[in-house]
């Protein structure tokens, strides 16, 4: 069964340095006659993209290459501009870690708040609070506000939401390289079991030993454009080649 489907999804994006919001600024070189259109550039170019139900996808490419971008589309973070997105079933982004916690309120309020965002009941949160502090280890910072806690322990606590909660579709973004080694090891087993499971996976790691090993099918990625996509094996050996090895 089909559980996502991109159709010839393209996403343009401000460059870096028009993101000068400064109002005087831009209003001087209006009457200067110096002000430029904000440069744009063309993130994810014609994807087409279908997933089904339990399939466990890779994603590789170099570092800029939309990998992230395109997790963000899938999840609904970011919209295309041009072409549709069609995704069925719950869904758990892994990616910016913590970035959706409000840092004023506590640690307990952030679950409940994050597990509404994702369809959960308040009531169902409360109830999976226990575990998902215990697995972040972070029982004793319950009632702390998140701006008190390190990168590292928030990193903790969103990982340990979005897998307790066990979604259809799991999107992960490197977080094989978020926390401690001790840490790193329980987020391995845990994610070990979604592959067991019946959920969707979506991960993108530049561990490229782990990705072989991992997913069935990878996407390889370059300049915003899928080069391939197919069996682990050949898109590793591809990319590594920097050209698409023929079968
Ligand atoms: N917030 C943003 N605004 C504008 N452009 C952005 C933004 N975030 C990323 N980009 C651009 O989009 C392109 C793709 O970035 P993306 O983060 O998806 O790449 P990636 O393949 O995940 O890279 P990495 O391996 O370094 O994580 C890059 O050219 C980047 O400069």
């Amino acid at each position: 069964m089909e559980v996502i489907r991109l159709d010839k999804v393209s996403l343009w994006r401000r460059t870096q340095e028009e993101f000068s919001y400064d109002l005087k600024k831009t209003v001087l070189s209006i009457v200067e006659g110096k002000y430029r259109q904000p440069a744009r550039k063309l993130v994810l170019d014609t994807i087409e993209l279908v997933v089904n139900k339990g399939e466990k996808i890779g994603i590789i490419g170099a570092n800029g290459s939309g990998k992230s971008t395109l997790l963000k589309i899938i999840s609904g973070i970011l919209k295309p501009t041009h072409g549709t997105v069609r995704v069925k079933g719950q869904i758990a982004p892994l990616i910016e870690l913590g970035a959706g916690f409000d840092p004023e309120i506590s640690v307990m309020d952030n679950i409940v708040l994050y597990g509404v965002l994702l369809g959960f009941s308040r009531i169902e949160m409360r109830a999976r609070a226990h575990s998902i502090l215990e697995f972040a280890e972070l029982q004793d910072y319950a009632l702390v506000p998140v701006k008190g806690l390190s990168s590292g322990m928030v990193a903790r606590l969103g990982f340990s939401i979005a897998t307790d909660v066990q979604p259809d579709i799991l999107i992960l973004d490197e977080v094989l390289s978020v926390g401690d080694e001790s840490f790193k090891n329980k987020c391995q087993q845990r994610i070990e079991r979604f592959w067991d499971a019946e959920a969707t996976v979506l991960v993108v790691s530049h561990d490229l030993g782990f990705m072989k090993q991992s997913c069935k099918r990878i996407i390889w990625l370059e300049k915003g454009k899928i080069n391939f996509i197919g069996t682990a094996e050949r898109a590793v050996e591809s990319y590594l080649a920097g050209k698409v090895i023929p079968e």
